[in-house]
């Protein structure tokens, strides 16, 4: 199928805020629901306390292994063929308005995709405010409208935006950028059902229920960024590897995110912190929302810490595996966020009424620090 944007159609787009779904095949997460138990051996490591366990979900129950194959095919004709044809002037229009909503709210990681090729910065900054809208659908100041009809029709929308009819001039962006790398819709359906997950879930028994959600809203991310960042030809490590490597950056990422947000969580009556951990010691959910950071709590954090460490070093290798004009952005936003875990330990762990920042000047002196990394191609097998 194809599709030509005038400028009148442009201006439909903008403007028309109720579009039609059309005919669609209704795309559905196959894979589990947070509420299903998988029986899968656990892998633990030791810390300087007890042991930790990192990850409960395979990723083949993720399905990882079938997108990995789909992204790595080196034709993809199941996408050129339907490729929409835009007017080139909305298509620019359409790109730049996602540089701007990037170069505003991801400051820092705008910077790092700078050195990327014309074509890799575009498709990035589409999949950013892609990712970004559908975040604030949960997250934004329209929150409260927020509903599970919002994410049916959301959903729609990503659907018509992979059969190149996209609703607005930002989707428009993402349809043709689909088109141009060998992208699956599948992580990105996952990231909408993260945020159905997140309008259910107040509470989450175990690290299982926490890393898949970590893995819908932000490894999710990782394994949209790798087709476009690109693994070079002379990467002797399997592709798998990499995408694996991708998926841990959003658990790593994400789990930073939690532990720097505790506080603000509380005060919207969530706590996305494994409770089975917090009874191991002793913590009560009154004493998460009462806000006093206790030298259990502080043992509590340290561990946490270390589990989200852990995603960081299994990330490293892989960043090293990507096209070397795109680890930049990457080594940026893995050492950005790991110094959030610094920020968190010089606070004495008060991640109850103080939010951990990582300064200014800090993150202008890490990306010289990132860049110098990402020089390096690695040359040890991965994980
Ligand atoms: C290079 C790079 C970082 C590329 C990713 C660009 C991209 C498409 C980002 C989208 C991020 C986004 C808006 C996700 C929506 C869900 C969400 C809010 C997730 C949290 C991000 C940060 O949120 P926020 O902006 O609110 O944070 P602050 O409050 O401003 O601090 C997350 C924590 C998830 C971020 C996850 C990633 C950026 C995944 C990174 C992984 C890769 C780029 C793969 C790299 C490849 C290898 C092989 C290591």
């Amino acid at each position: 199928m194809s599709s030509t944007y005038s400028v009148a159609a442009k201006a439909y787009l903008r403007d028309h805020s109720n579009g039609s779904v059309g005919m669609f095949q209704k795309w559905r997460p196959s894979v589990i629901r947070a509420e299903a138990t998988v029986a899968v051996p656990t892998r633990k490591i030791a810390t300087k306390f007890t042991e930790l366990s990192v990850q409960s979900i395979s990723h083949s129950d993720l399905h990882i292994n079938e997108i990995v194959k789909r992204q790595t095919k080196r034709s993809f004709e199941y996408q050129s063929c339907r490729k929409p044809q835009f007017d080139p002037a909305f298509l620019e229009e359409a790109y730049e308005q996602c540089k701007n909503l990037c170069s505003e709210y991801a400051k820092t990681f705008y910077l790092g995709t700078l050195l990327m090729t014309k074509e890799r910065q575009k498709a990035i900054w589409a999949i950013y405010v892609w990712c970004r809208r559908t975040d604030e659908l949960v997250d934004g100041p329209n929150a409260a409208y927020m509903s599970s009809s919002v994410l049916d029709r959301w959903e729609e929308r990503l659907y018509d935006i992979f059969n190149g009819r996209p609703f607005d001039m930002l989707d428009a962006a993402l349809s043709d950028t689909v088109h141009n790398f060998p992208l699956d819709i599948k992580p990105f359906g996952d990231m909408i059902e993260g945020m159905r997950m997140d309008t259910r879930k107040t509470r989450y028994k175990n690290f299982q229920e926490i890393y898949l959600y970590c893995y819908y809203v932000a490894g999710t991310v990782g394994l949209m960024s790798v087709p476009v960042m690109g693994i070079p030809p002379e990467s002797t490590v399997p592709a798998q590897s990499i995408y694996d490597a991708a998926l841990y950056l959003g658990i790593g990422n994400q789990l930073t995110n939690i532990l720097r947000d505790v506080g603000e969580d509380t005060l919207r009556g969530r706590i996305y912190l494994p409770q089975d951990e917090l009874e191991q010691f002793g913590i009560t959910e009154e004493d998460v929302f009462s806000r006093k950071v206790s030298d259990k709590w502080r043992e509590f954090m340290k561990m946490q810490i270390t589990r989200a460490r852990y995603y960081f070093n299994q990330a490293e290798e892989g960043a090293s595996q990507l096209d070397k004009d795109s680890r930049w952005p990457v080594w940026s936003s893995l050492m950005l966020y790991r110094e959030i875990l610094d920020a968190i330990e010089d606070n004495d762990y008060d991640n109850l009424t103080k939010r951990a920042y990582v300064g200014r000047t800090k993150k202008l002196l890490m990306l010289p620090l990132a860049y110098t990394r990402s020089l390096s191609m690695s040359n040890f097998a991965l994980l």
